[in-house]
This record gives C-alpha cells, sequence and structure tokens, in this order.
C-alpha cells in the first residue's frame, strides 16, 4: 500500500515535470541550456567535483524556474485581476530565478573558461 502510494506520488511529480517542459518557455530554454552545458561538459572532460557544481547550479536554475512558474500559476488563480500585491510576489518570485540564472553565468565561465584555455 505504501508502496502504491509512493509509485503514485512519483508519477504525478513526473506529470509535473512533463507538463512545465511541455508549456513553459522559459524552462524549455533551461533545459536546451542544460543539454548544452553537459554536452560541453563531456567534451571537455570536467572532473567529478566539476561536475557536482554543475549538477547542483543547473538543479538551482530548473528548481527556481519550477517554483516561479508554481507561483505564478497560484496568483493568475487566486488574483486573476492586476494587483499591487501579485505585482511583488511576481517580480520577487521571477527574482529569484535571476538569481540562480546569473550564478548559474558565473560558476559556467569559472569552470569553462579556464578549461578552454587550458585545451588551446
Ligand atoms: N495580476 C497582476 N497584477 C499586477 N502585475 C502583474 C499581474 N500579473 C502579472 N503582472 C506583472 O507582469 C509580470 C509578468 O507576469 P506573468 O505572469 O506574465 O509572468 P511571466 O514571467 O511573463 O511568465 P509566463 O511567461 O510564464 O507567463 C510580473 O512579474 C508582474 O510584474
Amino acid at each position: 500500500m505504501k508502496g502504491k502510494r509512493r509509485k503514485i506520488g512519483f508519477r504525478y511529480a513526473w506529470d509535473g515535470l512533463k507538463e512545465i517542459a511541455s508549456t513553459e518557455s522559459n524552462f524549455q530554454l533551461h533545459l536546451i541550456s542544460t543539454v548544452i552545458v553537459i554536452f560541453f561538459g563531456i567534451i571537455i572532460g570536467l572532473s567529478n567535483v566539476e561536475w557536482a557544481i554543475i549538477m547542483l547550479t543547473i538543479g538551482l536554475v530548473l528548481i527556481t524556474e519550477m517554483i516561479n512558474s508554481s507561483i505564478e500559476k497560484v496568483m493568475d488563480y487566486v488574483q486573476p485581476e492586476i494587483h499591487p500585491a501579485v505585482k511583488h510576489i511576481k517580480d520577487v518570485s521571477a527574482g529569484a530565478v535571476l538569481i540562480a540564472a546569473i550564478i548559474a553565468v558565473v560558476v559556467g565561465i569559472m569552470i569553462f573558461v579556464p578549461r578552454i584555455i587550458e585545451l588551446m
């Protein structure tokens, strides 16, 4: 019974991933960036520690985007009209994604640029 419930919970989580991947253009962009980063990571031959940092950074961006998207949906549901509180909440939520994206760019530069220079 417990196992079955866990399986169902996983299925809903998977449905959520499929939903955001098929409907949210920002998330699709993050997924494309993820594939590109992983591809170049394999080509360059990142170390285990570098892979761990890259994976954590990718996770940070994808997770903040998912939470941001969920917050937007909640706000559109509870307050479809224009409201300053909705603007505040959505802007702060989008700001979290921006911070994650900036961190990702900085981490990407710190890890990839020295490795590319090494290979030249
Ligand atoms: N109900 C609202 N009241 C006030 N401002 C809003 C409202 N809805 C959206 N906004 C403003 O518009 C911005 C964009 O909101 P929106 O919900 O369209 O998000 P988005 O980032 O364009 O996401 P998506 O592309 O998934 O629709 C918000 O950050 C906010 O500043």
